[in-house]
């Protein structure tokens, strides 16, 4: 559908908001490619543009006030650096993430936050830096992950085993976390035949059935309905509270002021 319509209600109320011009024009522009991208209708992925547009600003306004006790460090990125031939994707980037801290890493489409996560995943090799990961590491990533051919709770089954969970356990563990995200009839469809939502929903459960101390999620909403979307937050934040160290992809900003450290890739590589 043609976005435009709504982008230009969003790009009137972030005005409104008091938001300064270059500000909406990178608002409005990570909103745009994720639609394109998406090819989701705006008003379900982030609802009415004055909604969307009052927790936007309140997000950039600053920081969460709340004080949370965090524990040690379970995530730390130091000086990472990476080129792909020529383009220079991430030029001394540092993150650190302790036990009952959600980092966001948002950016413009290309900035590397995909290559970051990678990166700290141990899926590439950054060409200078080093990154520290203390205790187990679950890596959620934009796409793929799920095996088309298998049904979701032999997904569940075979991350289980990775922990010694039985297959029984590894199915009821799964089941309640799908249950979680509002995904409640897991039954016989193949991983292949699921809406991408769904699948992306089957991806996440995987990620953290296994309780890793550190979580990394690419975009992990792709494809979700709007109750989805607010289920996958409020399992984040029980996940912190549980301690746990999550580093999350995103392209919504309404949801900053609810994480602890943001780390904007398109300032840090400017
Ligand atoms: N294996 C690769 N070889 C060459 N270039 C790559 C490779 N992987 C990524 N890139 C490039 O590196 C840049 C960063 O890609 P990356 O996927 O990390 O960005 P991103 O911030 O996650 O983007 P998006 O918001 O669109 O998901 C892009 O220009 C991309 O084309």
């Amino acid at each position: 559908m043609n976005a435009e319509p709504w982008l230009a209600l969003l790009a009137g109320e972030l005005r409104r908001q008091g938001l300064a011009d270059p500000q909406v024009a990178t608002v409005v522009a990570d909103v745009r490619a994720h639609l394109r991208d998406s090819a989701e209708d705006p008003y379900r992925a982030f609802g009415a543009p004055e909604r969307y547009a009052a927790a936007v600003a309140e997000s950039l306004r600053g920081p969460a006030s709340h004080a949370r006790p965090v524990g040690p460090v379970r995530l730390q990125a130091d000086g990472i650096t990476k080129r792909y031939g020529r383009r220079q994707v991430l030029r001394d980037v540092n993150l650190t993430v302790r036990a009952g801290q959600i980092a966001a890493v948002v950016g413009a489409n290309g900035c590397g936050k995909s290559t970051l996560l990678n990166i700290c995943a141990g899926l590439i090799s950054p060409d200078a830096g080093t990154v520290t990961v203390h205790g187990t590491l679950s890596h959620s990533p934009q796409d793929g992950g799920t095996a088309p051919y298998l049904l979701p709770d032999e997904h569940f089954a075979l991350v289980g085993a990775g922990k010694g969970l039985t297959r029984d356990r590894s199915r009821t563990a799964g089941r309640a976390r799908a249950g979680e995200l509002g995904w409640q009839d897991v039954g016989a469809t193949l991983a292949g035949q699921l809406s991408g939502g769904t699948r992306q929903k089957l991806n996440l459960v995987m990620s953290t059935l296994t309780e890793p101390d550190v979580l990394l999620l690419d975009e992990p909403y792709q494809g979700f309905d709007r109750g989805a979307y607010v289920n996958l937050w409020q399992q984040l934040w029980r996940l912190r509270d549980d301690g746990k160290a999550i580093v999350v992809v995103t392209h919504m900003l309404n949801e900053l002021d609810q994480v602890d450290i943001v780390l904007d890739l398109t300032e840090a590589n400017s």
